[in-house]
């Protein structure tokens, strides 16, 4: 990879990080799994570890991810939150040893094992006894003040169970949602054809965002601790009394932990661990090695993510056995049919599953898969699972082959095999279409909540849509005798339908389900042609030399626009008043371009999305204030920034003078 290259792919999957971590952390909704998160996350690291000069103080290595929500009143940190280091791999976490006992040279540390709890990270202080506050994570150095909504956990003591209460006393943990009471939720929303949580954390954090303290006590969360924030000043000097002291106090801690003097004694341990958390009430994700010893944190030190004298160690994806009922073909928006497994119910990481994916039909030959047959199944994080591995010793001889259908399942038109896919070449079939409006409400894409599975078969089904257009098209009339739909989900979802007219010209066309057109690629064709027309009539020739285009696109892009029905559909799009112009055309300068903005204090939307409109239009946000900072937004009850912009002769905007610079108006002046 050359130098340029590094660059290029650096900002990608910075870009690209960004954008999970925002969905993951602030809206409690990840658009991947983690497993493939971690993926991108450790290329970012290996590529920072050979250029380091690309790091920068805000990139995903160097910051906890999070963001304070709006709506919450903001909670400093007496000490910062961090985040922790992760590994899959035993060598990774013996080399953790290594580095550890390195560093205290003729110190002998001993180490603690403790389950690794998959909720999320709380801070709560009781002051003489008594609990006074709960914050999240937020950012690290801000989070959320969620006091009230953790008043309603019953398994949180109000008051501590000691006779000598100390003066402050912060303790850290996690909130989560017990194992059950997460697959009932899950179970409950999937009824009403709501998205599911992929997995406990989230439909913690999603509980815990409710600013009605209400609907909190109504989904029964539950606490357990096992850290501080600040160590010095409590009387204690190691992880494993800490965890003695709080039991003593009467807090939820966790039930078993493991010290250990060597890596041995820490395999052993990783090794129990994983067996015994199978039967713990909460969903855990792997095991915090811990150094015992608090004297020697302060020699350890830590990164500006993470303390180097911990590190998770995540076991791998969960598996489970079960019998293979039957096999379903289901159409995607591409017309690819899809095998899916029917399944004897299994209970898997956290919920029990009756579906799993058998991706397409090389991989049923590749595995050898057959019907009655005993299969492994996995789950990565995902809800959907899939299905690993066959038990060939456990046949009878009376499983079935897989035949792939001739017909396609939704509309019986013959289907074709391309490459290892087996295709509905209908363009009009009913499997498709739903596949493609689900995929268009996609939030990446058009962004249109509400528009769940049920929903989309009940439309479909009852003739109300015979196209992605026809979505625009819907009314009160059509939706209120739909099932599960009242009066106020059916006004949300026709506003949520009309917000999504103006995404811009990028998302429609990755919402449009091109064959091979991802996000990516619908970016870069949005913003070298401009509007949709100027596409439409580009050859194969001029799209594929985009770059991150590409010849395969290229054909796929002009063959898509050759043919008459998907002319018409966007034809029809248009005159529902769907936008086909690109957020920012070609060539155009962005508006804030070269300029460098510090944000400081609470405004009245996330600072994320307020940090996302400046960098749309060119803008960059950086951490802290220096000479070269052209603005600070100053939002209310700003922090330190503000003093160093002051000293530094920084100009300060509020966000309504932000708002200007963004429609392109004055203050232009002000910068040098
Ligand atoms: N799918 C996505 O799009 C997406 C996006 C962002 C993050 N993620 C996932 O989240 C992870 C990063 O999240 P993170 O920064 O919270 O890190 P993390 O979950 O890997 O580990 C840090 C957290 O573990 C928690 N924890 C639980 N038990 C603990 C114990 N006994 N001791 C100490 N801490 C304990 C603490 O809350 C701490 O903040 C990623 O590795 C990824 O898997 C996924
Ligand atoms: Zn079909």
């Amino acid at each position: 990879m050359t130098r340029a290259e590094a660059i290029r792919r650096h900002g990608r999957l910075v870009e690209e990080i960004r954008k999970h971590d925002y969905a993951y952390y602030v809206e409690a909704k990840p658009l991947i799994s983690d497993a493939e998160y971690d993926a991108l996350y450790d290329e970012l690291r290996d590529l920072e570890r050979r250029y380091p000069d690309l790091v920068t103080p805000d990139s995903p290595t160097q910051r906890v991810g999070g963001a304070p929500l709006p709506g919450f009143s903001p909670v400093a940190h007496r000490v910062p939150m961090q985040s922790l280091d992760n590994t899959y791999s035993v060598a990774e976490l013996f080399a953790f040893v290594d580095r550890v006992e390195r560093t205290l040279a003729k110190e002998t540390p001993s180490y603690v094992v403790e389950p690794k709890i998959d909720g999320v990270s709380i801070s709560v202080v009781y002051r003489k006894g008594a609990f006074v506050q709960g914050a999240t994570r937020g950012d690290g150095q801000t989070g959320d003040d969620i006091t009230a909504n953790l008043r309603t956990i019953r398994a949180l003591p109000l008051r501590l169970a000691l006779r000598h209460p100390p003066e402050l006393l912060e303790v850290r943990g996690e909130a989560y949602l017990p194992t059950k009471v997460f697959e009932d939720l899950n179970k409950d929303r999937e009824a009403r054809g709501e998205p599911l949580f992929a997995n406990p954390r989230n439909a913690t954090a999603g509980s815990l965002k409710q600013l009605d303290p209400r609907i909190v006590a109504h989904r029964p969360l539950s606490v357990i601790f096992y850290g501080t924030g600040d160590p010095k000043g409590i009387g204690c000097e190691s992880q494993d009394r800490w965890l003695r002291f709080l039991a003593e106090a009467g807090l939820p801690s966790p039930s078993r932990y493991w010290l250990c003097r060597d890596k041995e004694d820490l395999a052993g341990a990783i090794a129990a661990l994983d067996d015994f958390r199978k039967g713990l009430p909460y969903a855990t994700d792997g095991a915090v090695v811990k150094v015992n010893e608090w004297r020697f944190y302060g020699l350890l030190g830590s990164t500006a993510k993470a303390p180097r004298w911990a590190i998770a160690y995540k076991y791998g994806a969960e598996r489970a056995r079960t019998r293979l009922l039957r096999v379903v073909f289901q159409v995607g928006r591409t017309g690819v049919v899809t095998p899916v497994a029917e399944m004897e119910p299994v209970f898997l990481a956290g919920s029990t599953v009756s579906r799993a994916t058998l991706h397409n039909f090389d991989e049923v030959r590749r595995k050898g898969i057959k019907i009655g047959d005993w299969i492994e199944i996995e789950k990565a994080g995902e809800v959907i699972p899939a299905v690993v591995e066959v038990d060939r010793s456990a046949r009878t001889g009376e499983e079935k082959e897989i035949v792939p259908p001739e017909q396609c399942p939704a509309c019986a038109t013959p289907l074709r095999w391309d490459g290892i896919f087996l295709r509905c070449p209908n363009p009009q079939c009913p499997g498709r279409l739903k596949g493609l409006i689900r995929h268009f409400a996609r939030r990446n894409a058009m962004d249109i909540e509400g528009l769940g599975e049920s929903l989309v078969n009940q439309l479909v089904d009852g003739g109300l849509i015979r196209d992605v257009a026809d979505l625009y098209h819907l009314t009160l009339t059509n939706l209120l005798p739909l099932e599960r739909m009242g009066e106020k989900s059916a006004a949300n979802l026709l506003s949520a339908i009309e917000g999504s007219k103006s995404r811009g010209l990028a998302r429609l066309l990755f919402g449009l389900g091109i064959l091979h057109v991802g996000e990516t690629a619908a970016e870069a064709l949005a913003s070298h042609f401009g509007t949709i027309d100027r596409l439409w009539n580009a050859s194969p020739e001029e799209v594929e030399r985009i770059p991150s285009v590409g010849p395969i696109i290229g054909q796929s892009v002009t063959d898509y626009f050759r043919d008459a029905f998907n002319r018409q559909r966007v034809d029809r799009l248009r005159q529902a008043g769907v936008s086909m112009k690109a957020k920012r055309l070609p060539g155009e300068r962005r508006i804030l371009q070269g300029k460098t903005f510090v944000i400081t204090g609470t405004l009245s939307k996330p600072r994320e999305e307020i940090a996302e409109r400046i960098r749309e239009s060119g803008g960059k946000i950086t951490e802290s204030v220096s000479r070269k900072t052209s603005f600070l937004v100053l939002g209310s009850e700003p922090g330190s920034k503000l003093k160093q912009a002051r000293r530094l002769g920084v100009p300060e905007i509020s966000e309504n003078e932000l708002e200007r610079l963004l429609e392109g108006g004055t203050n232009d002046d002000k910068t040098s």
